[in-house]
């Protein structure tokens, strides 16, 4: 038998419920994520002590939001690999490595980022 058809709103509720599970999860349990969040905190805290533009926090939370975003993409690519292919394959060693390279692309850009706007207030 079918299940009822849950109102919109409680429907939507709920997806924000698990994509924060998931969130969760990706702080708790991987590395890379936590090392990314770590350096999200250090650039907001730079950001408030050196009193950055409106538009420089913009583009600096869009950097942060960027890296976490597709290090949390990563990992899913990393699990579902894992999940369909649990031994050793070429082929799932280079769907890892493009995923960790997609994460080096937003990275690196994300690093310049923080040098354009930080250098001027250093020097
Ligand atoms: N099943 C596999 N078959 C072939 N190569 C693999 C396999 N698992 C991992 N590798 C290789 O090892 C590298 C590291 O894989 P791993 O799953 O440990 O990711 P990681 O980079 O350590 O992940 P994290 O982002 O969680 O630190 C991959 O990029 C890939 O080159």
């Amino acid at each position: 038998m079918q299940q009822p058809k849950e109102p919109f709103i409680i429907n939507r509720l709920k997806a924000f419920k698990y994509a924060f599970v998931g969130a969760f999860y990706l702080i708790r349990t991987e590395a890379s994520i936590k090392v990314q969040v770590f350096c999200a905190l250090v650039v907001t805290v730079l950001g408030f002590y050196f009193e950055i533009t409106t538009t420089e926090w913009c583009i600096q939370l869009l950097a942060i939001a960027l890296v976490l975003s597709v290090e949390g993409l990563n990992s899913a690519i990393e699990k579902i690999a894992d999940f369909v292919h649990p031994d050793y394959h070429k082929k799932i060693g280079i769907i890892k490595d493009v995923s960790a390279g997609a994460v080096t692309f937003a990275a690196v850009i994300a690093g310049i980022i923080g040098f354009i706007i930080y250098i001027p207030y250093l020097f």
